[in-house]
């Protein structure tokens, strides 16, 4: 069968690539990703021969000397297979690539059009094989990482609305090579696939032919390796959740709880909790030792962990995942019917008759500064914001954030709102004095 011909769409394809990719589960589209490369092209060939809802989707992220041809490949190459082709363009701009380098802000880059692309019911199918799995369990190890991270790449895994599936995962990199040389695949070569500077290709060209050659197993048993460190991890995270019902409250831990448990299982609860939050864990180098003091303190100490975007705290008996907020460092006013977004609060001003009498007196918002009044009634007694908030038991990082509005009279001002804890009447409930009502919401974190 020669592949460039009519018989593409023939499903002579041998069984150990045809047999993982015809028993897909039913799905509105599936998306072959698409990079014209070997394995991604010969992909496109199965799936095309195995199903009729296939077409294919190729990032071009304008890096290569070579990408335009590349595109213009994968547009020949659907065309002949009557596949539809999507082609997006990305710019991954030199600065964008942190610290994982270039390659990494690409398949970063690359991982966000996926999401984006995938409704609901779809699959997108990528070509990893078994090579690519042992590269990326290498990889990760030489890094440093845990159970996680040496289970290498999942099969199949939800992505954006759709899913994604590795169907030739347990295929070798040489067995793909073969079919395509058999049948005559033509497909683009990646001009950086060869360069050493990067660590992929130098495990892949310099490291582990030396060791396929001296364990001819290799393959099969870090995919063991890796299959048994998945299951490893599912349980983590098993008892992770089982752990968070019994030790949280409304969202956080109840330190008498998990004071109960080993430090290793506080560990993995708090692992489990940030990742869950979509958050990395701390490059801390004494990570276990920080988790033990934080959880263990006295209650007359406010120890604390600093993360990349966000912080561990405790406060009155529980800890607290505390994400980095930021609200604007001067007052600002609030326009009636415009929004104002104050961290994670957003607040406005709307009128409650659809053609209010008058315009509210000025608004204005701002955070505490100290020494603030609160009048629950008109004309009844003033309280101190402090005491109350801290009867009300809201952490003192979150008072300090807390958009407090005013409204502004000549001479006077009054406090008539507090975040989402309280507002005064005359601006809520079902008839507002005020003739305007305030709202302050804050999105769910
Ligand atoms: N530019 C791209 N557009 C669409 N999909 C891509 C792109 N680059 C990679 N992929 C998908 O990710 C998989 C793994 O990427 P990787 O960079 O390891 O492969 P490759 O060497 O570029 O291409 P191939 O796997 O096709 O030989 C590819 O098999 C393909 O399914």
């Amino acid at each position: 069968m020669k592949a460039g011909g009519n018989t593409a769409r023939e499903s002579g394809w041998p069984d150990d690539l045809r047999g993982p990719v015809s028993s897909l589960p039913d799905s509105s589209r599936i998306l072959v990703a698409l990079s014209g490369g070997l394995d991604s092209t010969l992909l496109l060939y199965v799936a095309a021969a195995c199903h009729r809802n296939v077409c294919a989707l190729h990032i071009n992220h304008q890096l290569q000397p070579n990408h335009s041809q590349t595109e213009q490949f994968c547009r020949s190459l659907c065309e002949r297979l009557a596949v539809p082709l999507l082609v997006e363009r990305v710019d991954v701009a030199v600065g964008e690539s942190g610290s994982g380098g270039l390659e990494e802000a690409a398949r970063l880059a690359r991982y966000d059009v996926f999401r984006r692309v995938l409704g609901a019911g779809d699959l997108l199918l990528m070509a990893h094989h078994a090579d690519d799995q042992v590269e990326t369990v290498l990889f990760r190890l030489l890094r440093g990482t845990g159970v996680t991270g040496l289970a290498g790449m999942p099969e199949s895994r939800r992505l954006g609305q759709g899913a994604l599936f590795r169907p030739w995962l347990a295929v070798s990199r040489d067995r793909l090579e073969q079919v395509a040389r058999d049948v005559g695949l033509s497909w683009v070569e990646d001009p950086s696939n060869t360069s050493l500077a990067f660590d992929r290709n130098y495990l892949r060209h310099a490291v582990l032919p030396g060791l396929k050659e001296r364990w001819p197993g290799l393959l099969k048993r870090v995919e063991h390796s890796a299959r048994a460190c998945a299951e490893s991890d599912t349980l983590s995270h098993r008892l992770a959740e089982l752990q968070w019902q019994m030790c949280s409250d409304s969202g956080q831990l109840r330190l008498a709880s998990i004071q109960a448990l080993s430090p290793l299982e506080q560990r993995n609860l708090v692992r489990w909790w940030i990742h869950r939050q979509g958050l990395k864990m701390p490059a801390l180098a004494d990570w276990d030792q920080s988790l033990a003091e934080l959880v263990q303190a006295g209650e007359d100490r406010t120890p604390e962990i600093r993360g990349d975007g966000f912080s561990l705290r405790r406060y009155r008996g529980y800890l607290y995942l505390v994400p980095n907020v930021e609200v604007p460092a001067h007052s600002a006013g609030l326009e009636p019917g415009r929004t104002l977004q104050w961290g994670p609060w957003t607040l406005r001003l709307t009128p409650t008759a659809t053609t209010p009498e008058a315009a509210p007196p000025p608004i204005r918002v701002s955070t505490r500064q100290g020494g603030e009044r609160l009048r629950f009634e008109e004309g009844g007694h003033s309280r101190s914001l402090k005491t109350w908030l801290q009867e009300q038991g809201v952490p003192p990082w979150e008072r300090a954030l807390l958009p407090l509005v005013y409204h502004e009279t000549p001479g006077a001002s009054e406090l008539i709102a507090v975040g989402d804890l309280w507002c005064s009447e005359q601006y809520s409930g079902s008839a507002p004095a005020a003739g305007w009502r305030l709202i302050v919401e804050r999105d769910c974190d």
